[in-house]
């Protein structure tokens, strides 16, 4: 039996989120800037790489995939690797894959995905109008993403749509994309934005809402509960009588989960984070090509990455803008 992965505040590290590609074919402005470039194809893990480290990381515990990116489901190829990882679900060493998207390949893809044993899928979507879904998001259209939203709940995959808080943007939408959600019976969760990446002109501090503000919002409109429950991830939830609906608030910046953190990041280079606000990283690619015969080196990379992992982030809005985000693209750890 191997040992488990415990990081150095005996935080048990079951959960891997992996971005399998840095590339998208949307260009939110909170995410990139419009003129983008990504990474040469030679940089990135391939395809039977991909499934070497996960399957490494499930061997040391890890029981949660969750592959994003960039938009996953860009990637040439990608449904191979979902078919090769469901054979840890078969064996029950995975207890769960899934995925966080843009929506926009989930008419093409959602039943692939159900049939690899996926259950649960993550759409982002921040407005239901189609002139200002266009204009978040530059190259996205609406119509493709609830399309894609329809093909996934069609192929029995449950829902979560993620929408990212914009101050002036989908301030006044709150009530009609809570009461869309509601009648789709989709979870909805909010997200403070972030300061990640050099995305251009575009100034996030303009953009930030506070989750504070967004729940005044629902306390103006519903009878809101708080509810003790806790994923294990970074959301809290608040019930809201008149619809029975779940709403979720996730702010990053503060560090109210980091104490119960159970996850790392690898990126679609092989470097793996150990903290989504933090640069500290370790190189598992080297490891894993040096080494095409045996996971021992990737292993024991592995476990010295853990030791290293800190106790919480270092994101700070209180500096200045470029002093106080960081360098690296949501797109490039994975969200
Ligand atoms: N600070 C911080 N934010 C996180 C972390 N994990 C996820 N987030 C934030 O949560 C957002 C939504 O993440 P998702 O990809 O939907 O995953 P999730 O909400 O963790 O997923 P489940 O709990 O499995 O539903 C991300 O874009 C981040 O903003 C984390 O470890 N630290
Ligand atoms: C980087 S995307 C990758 C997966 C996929 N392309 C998608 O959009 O769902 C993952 C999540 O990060 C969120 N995100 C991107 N940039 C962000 C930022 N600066 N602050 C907060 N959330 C951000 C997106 O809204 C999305 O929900
Ligand atoms: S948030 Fe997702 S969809 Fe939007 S640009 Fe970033 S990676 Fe692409
Ligand atoms: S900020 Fe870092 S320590 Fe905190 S929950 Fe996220 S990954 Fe874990």
């Amino acid at each position: 039996m191997t040992a488990p992965l415990i990081d150095p505040f005996a935080r048990a590290i079951t959960y891997l989120r992996v971005s399998v590609t840095d590339r998208c074919d949307f260009r939110c402005v909170y995410c990139m800037s419009e003129n983008m470039t990504f990474l040469p194809k030679k940089e990135l893990l391939t395809l039977e790489e991909l499934d070497r480290m996960c399957s490494t990381f499930i061997d040391l515990g890890v029981e949660k995939l969750r592959i994003t990116g960039g938009e996953p489901l860009v990637r040439k190829g990608i449904m191979t690797f979902f078919q090769a990882m469901s054979r840890h679900l078969e064996r029950g060493a995975l207890k769960e894959l899934t995925l966080t998207t843009n929506g926009s390949q989930l008419e093409r893809f959602a039943a692939d995905l159900h049939a690899a044993g996926v259950r649960r899928v993550n759409i982002s979507l921040d407005t239901l109008d189609e002139a200002k879904f266009a204009e978040i998001t530059r190259w996205g259209r609406l119509p493709q993403v609830l399309r894609g939203i329809d093909a996934a709940q069609k192929a029995g995959l449950r829902v979560k749509i993620n929408a990212v808080a914009l101050k002036g943007f989908n301030e006044e939408e709150l009530p009609a994309i809570t009461e869309w959600c509601a009648a789709r019976d989709m979870d909805l969760t909010w997200i403070e934005v972030m300061p990640m990446g050099d995305i251009g002109n575009e100034d996030r501090l303009g953009q930030y809402w506070s989750l504070k503000d967004v729940r005044a919002e629902y306390e103006r409109a519903y009878t809101v509960t708080d509810l003790a429950e806790r994923s294990g991830g970074p959301a809290r939830y608040v019930q809201l009588q008149e619809t029975g609906q779940k709403i979720g608030f996730i702010t990053p910046l503060t560090h109210n989960f980091c104490e119960s953190c159970n996850r790392v990041r690898l990126t679609c280079t092989g470097e793996l984070f150990m903290c989504l606000g933090q640069e500290d990283n370790a190189d598992l690619r080297a490891p894993l090509r040096d080494h095409p015969d045996s996971e021992e080196p990737l292993r024991d990379a592995i476990r010295n990455a853990i030791a290293h992992k800190p106790k919480g982030h270092d994101f700070d809005y209180s500096r200045q803008r470029t002093d106080g985000q960081m360098s690296r693209h949501m797109s490039h750890t994975g969200g």
